[in-house]
């Protein structure tokens, strides 16, 4: 067999072994240079939203994470804060409400549309809703030493589909217990938005 070109090479999208799946488009270590073909990363499906996780700890030295999250119009995520945790909601398609609380306690609400940009520090409460169909975020979300996507599938399910789910993925109610604090996520179900 003649080896292929560089240009090949880059076409190519690898199939790996990792921890979180047999069949992975993403290299289980962070030594190896990699492509992924939209859609193609590590999906996992939560309530009505599909994730799609393109980098995450095991690539990045735990160090930071690409996600996008796709989600229906009118889906609402809670209020919430991390302690630890900085994260980014950069609106690549139709419309996002962002709600979000400084440390001083000043609430701020914005409608981030196609190539808005928002940051929301650790500690601060925060909520979304999806104001379009076919909206979609390209997160970031990490803390020293410890990144934050495989939340996603833990809480909700990993699927191979390329889609939202065709019904809400709900949590069966004592994993809420248990996983939103092993990534650093804390509902507050008592919060008030006052904007
Ligand atoms: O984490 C993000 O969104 C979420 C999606 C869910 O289906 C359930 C959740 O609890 C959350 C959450 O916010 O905790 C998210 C989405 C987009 C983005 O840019 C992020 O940084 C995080």
């Amino acid at each position: 067999m003649t080896r292929p070109s560089h240009l090949e090479v880059s076409r190519m999208t690898m199939e790996y072994a990792t921890r979180y799946r047999t069949r992975s488009h993403l290299p289980p270590d962070a030594g190896t240079p990699y492509f992924v073909e939209k859609g193609m990363g590590d999906r996992a499906h939560l309530f009505g939203d599909l994730i799609t996780v393109y980098a995450g700890g095991e690539q990045t030295g735990n160090t930071f994470n690409f996600f996008t999250c796709e989600g229906p119009k009118g889906k609402i995520i809670p209020a919430h804060l991390h302690a630890d945790t900085y994260e980014v909601f950069f609106v690549t398609q139709g419309a996002v409400r962002l709600f979000v609380e400084d440390l001083e306690g000043r609430q701020q609400e914005k409608l981030l549309t196609s190539g808005d940009f928002g940051f929301v520090p650790r500690n601060c409460p925060h909520a979304y809703r999806i104001e379009r169909h076919h909206s979609q975020i390209v997160g970031v979300a990490a803390r020293p030493g410890g990144t934050f996507e495989r939340f996603f599938e833990s809480l909700g399910t990993p699927t191979d589909e390329l889609g939202l789910p065709a019904a809400p993925y709900v949590p069966a109610p004592d994993r809420f217990g248990t996983v939103p604090q092993r990534y650093d996520v804390r509902f507050l179900p008592d919060h008030e938005w006052r904007v």
